[in-house]
């Protein structure tokens, strides 16, 4: 599945009339009654529907609903706000068949005439504005949606909760809260933006017959289940330790040996064949305590317990991992760049090590190997010299131009973790809840991802998998023996032991 700009989604629909030679009228019915389809499931037969139609398409796609509900027995008005000589086209096409079949139509006087017509309704259907919409919302819209946000009856949304806008970027818009919203052809951007996504409530898209090749300008993707389960690979009856890859995981300091040992548990569950995990001596004991399955390279330290520079030798690795409680002292920041600039392995850098790389980010474009970063939007603030909220609201772009600039794979981690590869693709991933946000929760996905990336030829695929491992795992906790506020980064690596035996 595709993520669309407002743009992309616009070309979609022109490559179908023009070149495929769909009409209009055909995609408007096919939004329509694939919609009607599914609010169906939400409504009986005795509640009195409310559909809301603008003056555009989205308004168009409203009137194809209200025909179908009607004609299926549901009892349905349609609120029209905009006047008649406004309504053009397609739309009013299917305008004139809904009242050819009877269907009747009121008009926006007031406010008070809305909610009038709210008060004897049981649920809304909110086709007033789609992606057409811009700028600041224009009367009578903007009154529109806020009484239909007051009048807190359940609201279905057409394509996109009315106001909110197709991409990400925008901030101070009035927007419908739906309760669901029905989705025409592709998810659109802000579906996943931290600043919109809450308004589309639960949503499920809708097919209206376009080809995938439409959206062929899009290089952005939905990942969830079903890209995992065709991704995730079989273990084999004879392989042995060595086909699953040998793990290098640096990190930790004698006053923080937590973050790397959470690292190492999470390389061991995800599915690594070997781990080991260089620290300063002061730190292996209290690690091994809990991992027993790794073993232990002592590293050299400073009188605190920091790591040193020094050389490591990671020729016998498969994949490293470097960052996590290290601490930001020059010469562990010094002993990180020289590591990640040196080894001929994919390193993936988290945490203190991504603070240690902003120091000379040459490193990145001169390396010959994979390099996975896995910032934080706090981090990729520091990274980028963008502001924290510029990060969350422009985390598609900010991240494409990064992985592309560096040649970097990139993890922006957040509500929906959105996978970059260098090449400027992006996966956004779809598992997770709020239990994840956490200490510790980033340190536990930096070891499964390593574990995905030693398992899978393509480096992408293996990110976007350990990334919905690590949210189904949090999911599949809170719905059985955790919640939300107690979940911790352990009981989500406790919780792999299920995922996998789910997914296999
Ligand atoms: N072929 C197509 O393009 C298809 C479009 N479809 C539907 O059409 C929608 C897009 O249709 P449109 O491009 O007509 O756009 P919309 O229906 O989203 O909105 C356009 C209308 O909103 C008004 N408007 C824009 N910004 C406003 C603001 N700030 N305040 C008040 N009014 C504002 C415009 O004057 C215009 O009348 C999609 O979201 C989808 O629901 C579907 O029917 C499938 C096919
Ligand atoms: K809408």
């Amino acid at each position: 599945m595709h993520i669309v700009t407002a743009k992309e989604m616009y070309e979609a629909d022109r490559y179908a009339m023009e070149t495929i030679g769909i009409e209009g009228k055909l995609l408007m019915e096919n939004a329509g009654r694939a919609v009607a389809d599914k609010a169906a499931e939400r409504v009986n037969k005795a509640m009195h529907i409310l559909v809301m139609c603008g003056s555009g398409s989205n308004g168009g796609d409203g009137f194809v609903i209200a025909r179908t509900l009607l004609g299926w027995g549901y009892t349905v008005r349609v609120f029209q706000l905009a006047p008649d000589d406004k309504i053009s086209g397609d739309a009013a096409y299917h305008k004139q068949l809904y009242q050819n079949i009877g269907g009747k139509i009121e008009q926006w006087e007031s406010a008070a005439s809305l909610a009038a017509a709210l008060q004897e309704s049981d649920v809304v259907i909110d086709a007033m504005l789609g992606i057409g919409v811009t700028g600041k919302l224009r009367p009578p819209y903007d009154q529109a949606v806020e009484t239909v946000n007051q009048a807190g009856l359940p609201v279905i949304s057409v394509d996109i909760p009315s106001g909110v806008p197709a991409d990400e970027g925008h901030d101070g818009f009035v927007g419908i809260k739906a309760d669901r919203t029905l989705i025409v052809a592709e998810p659109k951007q802000s579906l996943f933006a931290q600043q919109t996504a809450s308004y589309y409530g639960s949503w499920e898209v809708v097919d209206i017959g376009l080809p995938s090749q439409a959206c062929a300008n899009s290089s952005r993707y939905v990942w969830g289940m079903e890209e995992t389960r065709a991704h995730l690979g079989e273990r084999g009856r004879f392989s042995h330790k060595g086909s699953h890859g040998k793990a290098l995981l640096i990190g930790g300091s004698q006053e923080m040996p937590g973050s790397i040992t959470l690292t190492t548990k999470a390389a061991l569950r995800g599915g690594s064949g070997l781990v080991t995990t260089g620290t300063v001596p002061q730190a292996i004991p209290s690690i091994a305590a809990h991992c027993a399955e790794a073993t232990y390279l002592s590293l050299n330290a400073d009188d605190r317990g920091r790591i040193v520079l020094q050389d490591v030798d990671v020729s016998g690795y498969d994949a490293l991992a470097i960052g996590m409680g290290m601490g930001r002292e020059q010469a562990t920041a010094d002993f990180t760049r020289k590591l990640v600039s040196e080894a001929n392995i994919p390193v993936l850098v988290d945490a203190d090590g991504l603070h240690h790389l902003k120091q000379d980010m040459r490193i990145l474009t001169q390396r010959r190997h994979p390099l996975i970063l896995t910032p934080h939007p706090g981090e990729m603030a520091m990274l980028t010299d963008f502001e924290v909220k510029d990060i969350i609201r422009r985390p598609f772009a900010i991240s494409r131009h990064f992985a592309i600039e560096y040649g970097v794979y990139l993890v922006l981690k957040g509500s929906f973790t959105i996978v970059t590869d260098p090449e400027g693709n992006q996966w956004v991933n779809t598992s997770g809840n709020a239990g994840l946000a956490k200490g510790g929760s980033g340190d536990a996905l930096s070891g499964i991802l390593l574990a995905q990336v030693m398992q899978q030829q393509n480096i992408q695929e293996a990110l976007s998998l350990g990334c919905y491992i690590h949210g189904m795992s949090a999911d599949q906790q809170v719905t059985s023996n955790h919640s939300m506020h107690d979940l911790t980064a352990s009981d989500v690596i406790d919780g792999l032991a299920t995922v996998f035996r789910t997914l296999s």
